[in-house]
């Protein structure tokens, strides 16, 4: 697929080319229930940061308070060039993050996640060893969450922080990790990336192994929470995995460019919502990033020092099929939502997913796929 870089949003070319009803029938036809718009018309926003705010609109119920979560997604461009010195790229990083934090406490986040490997440029593309190994750092006692755990306790907002982790219990190895840092500033557990990305410039799997950690949710004063790092989620059995542990919201921060995924972008996690009876949030880095060696893609075509274009578009979607706009495809951006986590029982009862789901059958298919003696399941005439 070629690259797509010349427009802010789909939804932008929706509202610009469809007038009235029509605009209305597609809207909900490929976006669920309408949201509504959160006015944050009196938070003084840094002029380069979109600001988006919804509410998805939840029921109420007679004896269940509504249990309102404000979640805040922040995509962003690497704020200096990808070849830049270490602690400068995370110090730019650092200050970035400040603004946007700052910028969710007055917007009323209570839980914050950013993109995955925030704190350093997607360098993964280029096979290199060195400079990139050493942005990896302790995942409870690193830097990065140290100087989350500040924030998270000022503002008193759950923060997710995606960073690359260096383990140095267990030989210094290094893993693709999701920090949980709760709103006391304490630490709170990690996740570690289950499916790594074989495919394009995703060469991953050079730097980092699977990761170990199953599927915690991690309970928090706003909801359970679980999250499924970027290639986690071409997965159906991953989510479904945080789903059984009793997610509430699953946070997918990516890094994923135009040419390899965008089609797929809007129907991942949106499925997931649907099918787990959880809110998702899919959050993508924004631009180009240029390193200073060739690499190329073992593919034929020439060789290159970008990734290509990553397209942002950051949403929210529910279980109930509805969904947010997603943020812009070439802009830093914080999209702020607020859900109710009741509509996740809500449309269980409605939808009987899980009371259907039939694991059993399933499990038993598993347990025999799994085997190196598996005989799949195929009917065919005796005589062929
Ligand atoms: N970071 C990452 O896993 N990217 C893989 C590409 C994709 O899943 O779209």
């Amino acid at each position: 697929m070629s690259e797509i870089k010349e427009f802010e949003r789909l939804e932008d070319i929706l509202d610009k080319n469809l007038t009235g009803s029509n605009y209305e029938t597609v809207r909900q036809l490929l976006y669920g229930r309408a949201v509504e718009q959160i006015d944050l018309k009196t938070i003084p926003f840094n002029r380069n940061l979109q600001v988006e705010a919804y509410r998805i609109p939840c029921p109420e119920e007679q004896l269940r308070k509504p249990r309102n979560v404000r979640i805040g997604l922040f995509q962003n461009q690497i704020p200096v060039p990808a070849t830049s010195k270490i602690q400068y790229m995370k110090n730019a990083l650092y200050k970035l993050a400040e603004e946007a934090i700052e910028t969710s406490q007055k917007s009323g986040v209570n839980i914050f996640c950013f993109q995955e490997a925030w704190n350093m440029p997607f360098a993964f593309c280029t096979r290199e060893k060195y400079p990139w190994s050493e942005y990896a750092e302790s995942a409870q006692y690193g830097p990065t969450t140290k100087f989350l755990q500040e924030l998270a306790k000022n503002y008193n907002m759950v923060i997710i922080s995606p960073i690359l982790e260096r383990d140095e219990t267990h030989s210094d190895t290094i893993w693709n990790t999701a920090v949980i840092i709760d709103n006391h500033g304490d630490y709170l557990g990690k996740h570690r990336k289950n499916h790594i990305p074989r495919v394009g410039d995703f060469n991953e799997s050079t730097y980092y192994f699977e990761g170990n950690t199953g599927h915690p949710v991690f309970e928090t004063e706003f909801g359970k929470i679980a999250v499924n790092i970027c290639y986690g989620r071409h997965h159906p059995l991953n989510w479904l995995a945080f789903g059984l542990n009793g997610a509430e919201i699953v946070f997918n921060p990516s890094a994923t460019t135009g040419g390899l995924s965008e089609p797929l972008w809007g129907i991942e996690a949106r499925n997931a919502a649907i099918a787990n009876g959880y809110f998702t949030c899919a959050i993508n880095r924004v631009g180009t990033e240029t390193f200073e060696h060739e690499f190329t893609s073992g593919n034929g075509k020439p060789a290159h020092k970008d990734f290509g274009h990553f397209y942002g578009s950051s949403y929210v979607a529910a279980p109930d099929g509805s969904r947010t706009p997603g943020l812009s495809r070439t802009k830093n951006g914080l999209l702020v939502t607020e859900v109710d986590l009741n509509m996740c029982r809500q449309v269980k009862d409605h939808w009987g997913f899980q009371m259907t789901q039939r694991l059993d059958l399933y499990a038993d298919l598993l347990a025999r796929a799994v085997k190196s003696d598996f005989q799949p399941q195929i009917i065919k005439k005796s005589n062929c």
